[in-house]
């Protein structure tokens, strides 16, 4: 097939070399030149395990081009819209801007059959608006919403082998062209066993919102026991352990610590929210606020837990940070919970040096007041406290004795409950950690 992607962001690029990889020719086409230009040399414009090497191996097939000419979509025939929806400034809703640009942009090169497949996660309600758009001027192709589920970090992976595939489809002839043009672009996949659902619009725009706000009440939900388990004395990972053995609730996405962030969950439940409001029903989602503030009084509880190790005064405190990004194997920080936490500890008066392997960069460009170095070792020392926020694999493996000879006073707050706690205290350390123990 011949496929277009707009928007080659974290989702259109990794989408674009994914459908190369299936077979198809694709053309990836952003309005931002510098990312076009850096897709062009083969050059991830962000950090994504083993995005690069896909892109040499594709590129080299000479199957997938970029531009930052909106008329280089014209000639394909499957147009995939993964422009970004990020929440509004002045509330929740999502920002369709983007979105309802792409479409204006794509309309003009449409031809008769083509398909037009919304990947971006919007508000419910938006594809059934674009559709009439669609066809007012171009009658004869048709639209599809075909959310994404992949996550950052394993996204080559998730969208080679996805563990579900969801078709929004009109009524109809049009619609059952839709699937059949679908079934073939992820003919690869399908033939794995890869389960695919098709429904209509509403329900596959849903289908996104529900299973992001799911995971982020999940995680909200055991993060509430945390605060239980420091009330108690309790452990909240013996506590994850033990409910996630009744397969009904499962042990994925109960990790306790600083709460979830990135360009996916806060922005998408508070979205969904909003929309809610919208359509009249609210209340149906209230208890998604009660998962936003669970989620962001972690935050605030680490901050308070950094003040109390120093006896209360922060101002001119040496912190290291390790962790930038919201999560690890992601240079992304919309929304990161680690770097929040670092810039609020500065404004307190902390003297902060943040480290991140791969998120340096895109954190200074947010916080340029914070103080970034290259590796853990650098940043701890003569630190009075050491807060573990992101938990990568290489500050997870770190060692505690080495690791004490550097700092001033061997004190580290683990907000991801990733070390090992009699390790750290054997190794002279004053070790605490969210929802393990009474504070
Ligand atoms: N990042 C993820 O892991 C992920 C996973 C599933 C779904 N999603 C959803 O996918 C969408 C994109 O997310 P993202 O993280 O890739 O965002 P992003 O900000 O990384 O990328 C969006 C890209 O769209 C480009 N763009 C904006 N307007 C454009 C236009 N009119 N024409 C062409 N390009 C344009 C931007 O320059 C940018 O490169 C969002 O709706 C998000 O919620 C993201
Ligand atoms: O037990 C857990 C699991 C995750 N997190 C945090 O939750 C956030 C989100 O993690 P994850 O879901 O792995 O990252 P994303 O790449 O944002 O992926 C989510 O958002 C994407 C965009 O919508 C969806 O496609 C994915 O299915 C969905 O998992 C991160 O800050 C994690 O640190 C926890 O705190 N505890």
């Amino acid at each position: 097939m011949r496929i277009s992607v707009i928007g080659c962001g974290y989702l259109g690029a990794v989408h674009a070399a994914c459908m190369a990889k299936l077979g198809h020719v694709v053309t990836g086409f952003d309005v931002d030149k510098e990312k076009i230009d850096a897709l062009r040399r083969g050059e991830a414009p962000f950090f994504e395990p083993g995005l690069p090497a896909l892109l040499t191996e594709v590129m080299a097939t000479g199957r997938l081009s970029f531009s930052d000419d909106p008329a280089a979509v014209a000639g394909s025939n499957v147009h995939f819209v993964c422009v970004g929806t990020p929440q509004v400034s002045d509330g929740n809703a999502a920002d369709m801007t983007y979105v309802d640009a792409a479409v204006t942009s794509l309309l003009p090169h449409l031809a008769d059959g083509d398909l037009v497949v919304g990947k971006s996660t919007v508000p419910v309600g938006s594809a059934e608006r674009l559709a009439e758009q669609i066809a007012s001027t171009s009658p004869g192709a048709t639209l599809v919403w075909n959310p994404e589920f992949l996550r950052e970090g394993f996204a080559v992976k998730d969208t080679l082998h996805p563990d579900r595939l969801v078709y929004g489809v009109p009524e109809g002839d049009a619609g059952a062209r839709a699937v059949e043009i679908l079934d073939e672009v992820y003919a690869g996949p399908i033939a794995e066993g890869t389960p695919r659902i098709v429904s209509d619009y509403a329900t596959a725009q849903l289908v996104k919102v529900a299973a992001n706000s799911f995971l982020a009440t999940k995680i909200s939900f055991i993060n509430a026991m945390a605060e239980l388990c420091e009330a108690t004395g309790a452990d909240v990972t013996h506590l994850a352990e033990a409910i996630g053995h009744d397969e009904r609730i499962g042990r994925r996405f109960l990790n306790a610590g600083l709460g979830f962030g990135g360009g996916c969950l806060p922005k998408d439940i508070r979205a969904f929210m909003a929309r809610a409001d919208e359509l009249g029903v609210d209340q149906a989602l209230s208890f998604l606020r009660e998962v936003d503030a669970i989620n962001l009084r972690r935050r605030s509880r680490m901050v308070t837990l950094a003040s109390e190790e120093l006896d209360g005064t922060l101002e001119g405190r040496r912190i290291a940070v390790l962790g930038a990004s919201f999560k690890p194997n992601s240079d992304d920080v919309r929304d990161s919970p680690a770097l929040d936490v670092a810039a609020k500890l500065r404004e307190l008066g902390a003297q902060v040096v943040v480290t991140d392997p791969e998120a340096n960069a895109n954190a200074k460009a947010r916080q340029p007041q914070l103080v970034f170095v290259e590796s853990a070792e650098d940043a701890v020392v003569d630190a009075e406290l050491v807060l573990l926020l992101t938990e990568w694999p290489e500050f997870v493996q770190l060692d505690p004795v080495a690791l004490a000879k550097l700092v001033d006073s061997p004190r580290m707050l683990d907000g991801r409950n990733a070390l090992d706690p009699s390790a750290w205290r054997d190794a002279g350390w004053t070790y605490r950690a969210l929802g393990r123990g009474k504070h």
